[in-house]
Formats: structure tokens, C-alpha cells, sequence
């Protein structure tokens, strides 16, 4: 069985060598004639697949993207041509949840404007924004949720609309899925008039889709109103962003809020589980096997930390700053952002650092937030 796998994906090998020969392939570039003879095809967000990609191959037994995102899929398509196809909802909701976080945690020291006592705002409150609230809500953080789809479909949570959110939040944190048409359409949902309408001193956070924002909106916006603070991690025109942008953002980052290595492991694995289900075989691998352990044993604290010390605890797990001056010396370069993206290895999430402290009751806040061992 030949499996074509977009090189970017990790923990391929120990999951599906037993599987078949695995073919790594650069996902962004990949054309029909290296598909032509797969039986399966496994790839990330940068690779369109459609019938320009696959029409010329009439053995594909299973596609899957390891990602939250469908947007790269032409999902009509492959149902027409009964081709199985599974993402993997949810992989990578915890990072991009404890990245939400950390990037507000890093514009409060910044800017020494403290965290504790802002109202945070999440437009889409699906498993990335439930993930941003699930940080925020620990940490004691009033959290207002937009999402009319939820909404309408009887999610029990309280729900406020969009202009609720502009007019009584300090952060807006943006997590719907790129949608160009329809009654809740997202692109440009974050348009000029949005923008211009932003409450003074707004914090706007966008780890989604790029095209949620109009870019150039933004830009001109951004230049008239040095009050806003942007934090972005998608681009419209990936992977090549408008130049002018990345500078005007706080925190700029290449589409890496999901990669923490759990997150990454997940995706692979939910891949995985899909394709033994299909082949009916006994899925016999363990997602934790994958994982390297952390670098730090156990951190003991001493006193229950605050806004300040948190920020600490969390650069142990990832430090945002060093990605971001990464992104601003390279995106530039020939391939710049996505080289980055390849090479990113480095972060883990919350769980992986273990937290040591006598008195358990007054830190319970940290294991809500993710932090394994508090109290031990
Ligand atoms: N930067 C990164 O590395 C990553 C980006 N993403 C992006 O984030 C998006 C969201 O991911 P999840 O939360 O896992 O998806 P999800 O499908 O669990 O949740 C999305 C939510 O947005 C809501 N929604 C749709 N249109 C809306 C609108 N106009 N206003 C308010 N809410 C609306 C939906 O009802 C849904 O509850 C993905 O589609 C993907 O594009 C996901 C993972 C990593
Ligand atoms: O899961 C998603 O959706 C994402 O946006 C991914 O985290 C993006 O990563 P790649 O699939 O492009 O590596």
C-alpha cells in the first residue's frame, strides 16, 4: 500500500510504517502525478485537495487531513467519488487554546495592563474557542461567547451577539471557521466598519483563518489607531502575508498556533484510528509512546503565583516571543514561513509540565488551566 504523507507531519513512521510504504511529500507543491498511484493520501491545511489534485487516480482508498480545518478540502468531491475522508476535529484545540492565552498573558506584561479584570470576547465558541475559554475561565477571566450557529442549535451556554462582544470586551479572540457564504459567513467578518468600530484599547487575537480580517482593512485601520493590539497568527495570502501587516501586530506568528507537539500527535493519530477502522484492523499504537518526555521534571512553587509568575510558568511550556522575533527576521526570506513552520518542534502544552505545591486548595486554578501534579 503506498501512503503519500505531507512531510510536516510527525510520528508518521511508528504509526503507519506496519501499514504500508510511506511517501513523504511537500504538501503545498504536490501535483496529480505524485498522487496517480496512491492508495492513501494524508496531508495538513497547505494542500488543495479537489479533482485537479485526484482525478487522474482511481485507487485511493482513504484521505485524511490531519487538522481541525476542512477549507483545503473539497469535501463534495471526494463523497462524489466515495472516497473516505476523515480530519481530526478537536487535535489541536488545547494549543491554540493555552496560545490565546499566553499571547493575552504577554500583551498584559507588555504593556502592564493586567490580565485579571478584562473582559474576553470568543467569536466561535466550537473546540478552539471552548479551549481559550477553558484557559481564561480557570485563570478567573469574565469570557462573553458569540456563536449564533451554536446558539440556534441549543448549546446550553449563554450566548451574546457580535456587537455585545465589540461593545463590552477588552480582548476579542476570533475562532470560527473560514465560511464565504451563507447567513454566518466569516470571511471579512472582522471588515473596515468592524474594525473602525473596535472599542478603544481593544486587543484583537486571531489564530483561525487569516481571511477572517480584511487585511488591508486592518492595515489601514491599525496605522490611524496605535490604542489597538494585534496578535496574529494567520494571514490572508498565506505564506506570503502582506509585509506591511507584520509589523503593526504585537505578536506575529506563522499559522503555528496549533503546533504543540501533543496537538501535532493527536492529528496524526486520530488519522491513524480512521484509516485501521477502515482497513478493519486493530489500531494497537499508543498516542502517549510518541511523546518525548518534557525537559523539566517538576516545578516546586513556593507561594501561589501571580499574573506575573503564571507568564513564567507558561514561557516554560512556550516561550511566544521567541517565535514571534523568529517570524519577523525570516518571513521575508525565499519560502520564510512555511521553512518555520517545518522546522517547529519545540512547544509543548500545559500538561506536559508538572507543578509541585503544599497547599492544594489555593492553586486548583492551575490543574483548571492544565498544569499536571499541582498539590503533589
Ligand atoms: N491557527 C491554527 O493553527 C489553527 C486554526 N484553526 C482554525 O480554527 C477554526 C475553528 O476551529 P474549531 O474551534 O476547532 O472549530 P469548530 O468547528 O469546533 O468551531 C467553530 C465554531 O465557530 C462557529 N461559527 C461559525 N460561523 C460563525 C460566525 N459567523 N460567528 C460566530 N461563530 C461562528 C461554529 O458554530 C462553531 O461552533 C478551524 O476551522 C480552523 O480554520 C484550527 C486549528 C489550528
Ligand atoms: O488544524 C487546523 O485547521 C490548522 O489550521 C492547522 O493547525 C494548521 O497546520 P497545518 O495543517 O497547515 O500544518
Amino acid at each position: 500500500m503506498k501512503i503519500l504523507v505531507d512531510e510536516n507531519m510527525p510520528y508518521v513512521e511508528p504509526l503507519f510504517g506496519d501499514l504500508g510504504d510511506i511517501i513523504p511529500v511537500n504538501g503545498r507543491t504536490l501535483t496529480a502525478e505524485q498522487v496517480r498511484e496512491a492508495d492513501v493520501l494524508l496531508v495538513r491545511s497547505v494542500t488543495k485537495v479537489n479533482a485537479e489534485l485526484l482525478s487522474g487516480n482511481n485507487k485511493l482508498k482513504f484521505v485524511g487531513s490531519a487538522t481541525i480545518g476542512t477549507d483545503h478540502v473539497d469535501l463534495t468531491y471526494l463523497a462524489e467519488r466515495n472516497i473516505p475522508f476523515s480530519n481530526a476535529p478537536g487535535c489541536n484545540a488545547t494549543a491554540v487554546g493555552e496560545f490565546a492565552f499566553i499571547a493575552m498573558l504577554e500583551l498584559a506584561q507588555r504593556f502592564n495592563s493586567p490580565l485579571k479584570g478584562k473582559v474576553v470576547g470568543i467569536v466561535g465558541a466550537g473546540n478552539t474557542g471552548t479551549a481559550t475559554a477553558k484557559c481564561l475561565q480557570a485563570y478567573g477571566i469574565k469570557v462573553l461567547l458569540n456563536d449564533p450557529i451554536k446558539a440556534a442549535e441549543g448549546d446550553p451556554r449563554s450566548f451574546v451577539s457580535l456587537d455585545t462582544i465589540m461593545a463590552q470586551a477588552d480582548i476579542i479572540s476570533l475562532h470560527v471557521p473560514i465560511t464565504r457564504t451563507g447567513e454566518h459567513k466569516t470571511k471579512h467578518l472582522f471588515d473596515e466598519a468592524r474594525l473602525k468600530a473596535l472599542k478603544p484599547n481593544t486587543w484583537l487575537v486571531n489564530c483561525c483563518r487569516g481571511d477572517v480580517i480584511d487585511n488591508q482593512a486592518l492595515i489601514k485601520v491599525k496605522q490611524q489607531r496605535d490604542d489597538l493590539k494585534l496578535v496574529l497568527d494567520v494571514w490572508e495570502g498565506e505564506p506570503t502575508p502582506l509585509p506591511e501587516l507584520v509589523p503593526l501586530a504585537e505578536f506575529a506568528t506563522p499559522h503555528i498556533a496549533g503546533y504543540s507537539l501533543e496537538g501535532k500527535a493527536r492529528g496524526t493519530f486520530m488519522l491513524y484510528q480512521n484509516l485501521c477502522q477502515l482497513l478493519n484492523i486493530t489500531a494497537d499504537k499508543s498516542l502517549l509512546d510518541l511523546l518525548p518526555t518534557f525537559n523539566i521534571k517538576a516545578v516546586e512553587l513556593a507561594t501561589a503565583p501571580n499574573e506575573k509568575a503564571l507568564l513564567q510558568l507558561a514561557r516554560f511550556v512556550y516561550d511566544l516571543r521567541d517565535d514571534d522575533k523568529m517570524f519577523r527576521n525570516t518571513f521575508l526570506n525565499e519560502n520564510g514561513f512555511d521553512t518555520m513552520r517545518k522546522n517547529h518542534q519545540h512547544r509543548r502544552e500545559f500538561s506536559a509540565l508538572a507543578l509541585a505545591y503544599d497547599g492544594q486548595s489555593e492553586v486548583d486554578w492551575l490543574s483548571n488551566l492544565g498544569f499536571s501534579g499541582v498539590g503533589q
